[in-house]
């Protein structure tokens, strides 16, 4: 366990990377938070208690979007015990899927899930870095309801408030780390 709080953590380990991928995006890397393993384990404690306290109730998979979500959902959905599914860009999965297209901060994506990866039923917990302009977790939720599942929570590392993320999101259960 770190002696810095998650929050701390959050601030000195993710950087911003001005005009990147174009300009006028501030982009917050995360990849010396996730080179720091005292760092990494803090936040995949903390993202596991927060979906846990967001779902109030059973998990049974955890959905991490590619790419960033996949680090750090696989080893919530381990501390859960609950399976783990990639929710993936377009053409990358082999079987038969559900697709939903969206908007990005910066340019738009297709995001695919598997038809048979979640049960009519389910409860899923969403994991992903970085909540911005909320399109990303709005495509997945639309994704667990068209396998007839339920999205329990969603939770992220960082929320970028001045995107209003959020307000795509009402009604869904939505919790971030640290906000921006
Ligand atoms: O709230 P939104 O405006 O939808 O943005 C948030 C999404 O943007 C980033 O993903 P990106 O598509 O850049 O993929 P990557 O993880 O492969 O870099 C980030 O990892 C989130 O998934
Ligand atoms: N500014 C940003 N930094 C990192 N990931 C993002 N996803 C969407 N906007 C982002």
């Amino acid at each position: 366990m770190s002696d810095r709080s998650v929050e701390t953590l959050l601030h000195e380990l993710v950087r911003d990377i001005p005009d990147w991928p174009e300009p006028g995006v501030t982009f917050r890397d995360i990849t010396p938070l996730l080179a720091d393993a005292e760092a990494l384990q803090a936040v995949v404690d903390a993202l596991t208690e927060l979906g846990r306290s967001l779902a109030g109730g059973p998990i049974d998979r955890v959905l991490g979007i590619e790419a960033r979500g996949f680090i750090l959902a696989a080893p919530v959905a381990l501390a859960l015990g609950a399976g783990f599914v990639p929710v993936r860009k377009a053409g990358k999965l082999p079987g038969p899927t559900y697709a939903v297209s969206y908007a990005l901060e910066y340019g738009e994506a297709t995001l695919e899930m598997h038809r048979d990866a979640l049960a009519p039923g389910d409860r899923a917990l969403v994991i992903d870095d970085v909540l911005a302009t909320g399109g990303t977790v709005a495509a997945t939720a639309r994704l667990v309801g068209e396998c007839g599942a339920t999205h329990v929570g969603t939770a992220v590392l960082l929320e970028l408030e001045a995107l209003h993320g959020r307000d795509r999101l009402a009604g869904m259960p939505v919790g971030a780390l640290r906000r921006l």
